[in-house]
């Protein structure tokens, strides 16, 4: 058997399809262009390859980039003041503070002094305890993009036992509150869980989102399981050659696709996907802000 393999790349083309017909109609019919802000401190290689695509993105779907460039050596009271100017534009609609920030700032304090409204990754507590309560909020892109493609392929996740491996603020614990809002029965996996093959082999749905490369091997997969992996590991590609580098997930895919029912592979799974929410959340946010009712099946 080989598992059929979720296109992440495929279904992220799709969501922005949707995202750029509402968009033209937002401008079309109320003159509104939704606005999204970047804001990235320092020049981490990584992220600024992330930004650039992000930047892109937005623009092809038809909204407004804001991207703000900040030196790594800015201070705390200047990052805050932008995100006040920025919570009180009305052509922004979402907010994005690229993470990891250096480290002499607080990551927590400049997340929490976004607009919960415009709090497009879902970081902010305010959207944490509404996502933990079942309340309306702005849930975190990730776990958005994994919840929407594996309703895609299973219909109801209703009654499925699913693990979650990592525990996570960003990924592991929104992805348990929203498998748990979809009626799945969930377990949180973590560096410290006791026989944790047996634990991942009990699960209908695996989410491996450690950030250990090649972590989960095939054999702790249940034959049919949905495996969707979240992990993005840079590793040496020996056979490529001296210093060159490939992505890998934190499954191992050779092992887990003879064995699943459905794999997502990396890259062009789970991370085109990530993006794909952030235009979709951003969308959300400007319709929320403007009372106009919000497009179906791009939240949670
Ligand atoms: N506040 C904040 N929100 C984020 O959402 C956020 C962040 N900070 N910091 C960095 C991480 C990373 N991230 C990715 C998004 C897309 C891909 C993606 O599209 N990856 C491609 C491959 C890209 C490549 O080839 O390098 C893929 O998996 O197919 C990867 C990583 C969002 N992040």
């Amino acid at each position: 058997m080989t598992a059929q393999i979720i296109d992440g790349k495929a279904f992220a083309a799709t969501v922005r399809e949707k995202v750029a017909g509402h968009v033209a109609r937002l401008k079309d019919e109320h003159g509104i262009t939704p606005g999204l802000a970047v804001v990235l401190v320092g020049e981490d290689p990584a992220s600024q390859v992330y930004v650039r695509s992000k930047g892109k993105q937005t623009v092809e779907v038809g909204m407004n980039s804001f991207e703000h460039k900040l030196d790594a050596d800015t201070s705390e009271k200047d990052l805050l003041a932008l995100i006040d100017k920025l919570n009180n534009d009305p052509q922004v609609h979402g907010i994005l503070v690229q993470l990891p920030l250096p480290g002499h700032l607080n990551e927590d304090l400049v997340i929490n002094a976004i607009d919960p409204s415009k709090d497009v990754d879902g970081f902010h507590i305010s959207n944490v305890g509404l996502l933990g309560t079942g309340q309306k909020s702005m849930v975190p892109c990730t776990p958005l993009g994994c919840l929407m493609m594996l309703r895609d392929h299973h219909g109801s996740l209703s009654g499925l036992d699913a693990v979650v491996i990592g525990r996570s603020n960003i990924v592991g614990k929104p992805m348990a509150q929203l498998l748990l809002g979809d009626s799945c029965t969930v377990t949180i996996a973590h560096s410290r869980t006791k026989d944790l093959p047996d634990v991942v082999r009990r699960a209908d749905i695996v989410v491996a989102a450690v950030g250990r490369a090649e972590m989960v091997p095939g054999d702790w997969i249940k034959p049919g399981a949905t495996v969707i992996d979240v992990g993005i590991n840079r590793i040496d590609a020996l056979e490529k050659g001296e210093g060159k580098t490939r992505l890998v997930g934190d499954v191992q895919f050779d092992s887990a696709v003879k064995v699943a029912g459905a794999i997502t592979p990396v890259p062009g799974g789970v991370g085109p996907m990530t993006i794909a929410c952030l235009l979709a959340n951003t969308l959300t946010a400007c319709c929320r802000a403007n009372g106009l009712v919000e497009p179906e099946g791009l939240t949670a």
